[in-house]
């Protein structure tokens, strides 16, 4: 372990992914948290607004203000909204501090399918260029040493991460593919509202964003780089009443002859040595809670040979692997270290 540890801030630490990323950078042993930060509750100590970490994170929350920033910290993790990240990214480089950023800001690399999607202003062309889609699981992305990481999409990282081999090894093919995306509550953030209201989202199950939805052009972008040629997906969304967790099922005719034992040894030899991801047997598909609290993503599949579909199934943690479980993956290959340190917590079950 290295004896002086790098020091990390984080803006946006009273939401979701902020508070998600405390739980781990607390126990990481590379790090120490320097400066949790608020634009609108600085002074406050942090513990005032989340009971559970009295006596574990009572620091008073700073203000936004990047060259303050640079004198106590190495890295900055942004756990903003879009369209805010894109303007504190350029104060925090042009600072000196390497930044992993949580939002969707920088994850579109063509700006006006960017504004199409998210409907505001594309980021500044530096510093969208200078981004790196932080995708831990892709082949060939190499984050080491990188200035500026984007942190994928929940949605895209359960998505992509069920179909990239598929797509890569041509057993996929790339013109029918369906995704049936759930969610829990907390992906769309702390902030209240009509559709986290509980009397609207208990007992009920809803879908929405239906082909409107901001991360199919993400989800696109990837495959279509791992299929040489451009993919078009149907992507639905649905709200679940649960707090954690994204189920996405998706559905795609098969190229080829292969078998489900041959699938699962695709997809076994793909992620092979990679920590975080685990391949089902045969007839073994996960559920949310099985991942929950958890860095991992689980992947099942049935092979219909009726239909010559095959269904595979991905879940993950949306605030785990979906945000601050996989920005602190994408930190320590930034950084050189382990990519596992400091993420081996166990999923909570039941
Ligand atoms: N929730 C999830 O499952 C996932 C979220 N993400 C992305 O991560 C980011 C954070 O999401 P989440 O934590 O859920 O959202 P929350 O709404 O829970 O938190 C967002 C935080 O951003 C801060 N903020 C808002 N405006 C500003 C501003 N102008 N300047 C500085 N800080 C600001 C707020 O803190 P304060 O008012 O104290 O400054 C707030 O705590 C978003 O971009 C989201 O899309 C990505 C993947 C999954
Ligand atoms: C349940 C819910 O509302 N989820 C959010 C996920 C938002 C999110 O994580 O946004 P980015 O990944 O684009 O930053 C949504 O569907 O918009």
């Amino acid at each position: 372990m290295n004896p002086v540890k790098t020091r990390v801030a984080i803006v946006g630490s009273t939401g979701y992914g902020g508070v998600e990323l405390i739980r781990f950078l607390h126990q990481h042993p590379e790090v120490e948290i320097t400066s949790v930060i608020s634009a609108s509750s600085s002074g406050k100590p942090m513990s005032a607004q989340f009971p559970h970490l009295i006596g574990v994170m009572d620091m008073e929350l700073d203000g936004v203000d990047a060259a303050k920033t640079a004198q106590k910290a190495d890295i900055v993790f942004l756990a903003t909204p879009s369209g805010v990240s894109s303007k504190l990214v350029p104060q925090y480089l042009e600072a000196g501090l390497k930044v992993i950023d949580l939002s969707g800001d920088y994850r579109i690399k063509d700006s006006s399918t960017y504004e199409e999607w998210y409907k505001h202003d594309a980021p500044d062309a530096a510093s969208l260029e200078e981004a790196v889609y932080g995708l831990c699981e892709l082949k060939g992305n190499d984050v080491q040493g990188k200035r500026l990481i984007s942190n994928p999409g929940c949605y895209p990282t359960a998505t992509l991460l069920g179909l990239l081999p598929g797509v890569e090894a041509g057993w996929l093919a790339t013109d029918s593919i369906i995704i049936d995306a759930k969610s829990g509550v907390s992906g769309a953030g702390r902030g209240t509202s009509l559709t986290s209201h509980y009397a609207e989202m208990n007992e009920n199950f809803k879908a929405y964003k239906v082909n409107k939805h901001q991360h199919i052009p993400e989800i696109e972008q990837v495959l279509g780089a791992a299929a040489g040629k451009p993919v078009t997906v149907t992507f639905t969304t649905h709200l679940v009443p649960m707090t954690r967790g994204i189920m996405s099922t998706m559905y795609g005719s098969t190229a080829g002859n292969h078998s489900e034992e041959e699938w699962i040894e695709l997809y076994r030899e793909y992620y092979r040595d990679r920590p975080f991801v685990r391949i089902r047997k045969q007839g073994q598909w996960p559920s949310t809670k099985e991942v929950a609290g958890s860095n991992y993503c689980d992947i099942g599949f049935a092979l219909d040979a009726r239909t010559g579909r095959i269904t595979i199934i991905a879940v993950i943690d949306n605030l785990v692997k979906g945000a601050a479980g996989q920005a602190i993956q994408n930190m320590n290959r930034m950084m050189g270290w382990a990519e596992h340190t400091g993420l081996n917590m166990l999923p909570v079950y039941p």
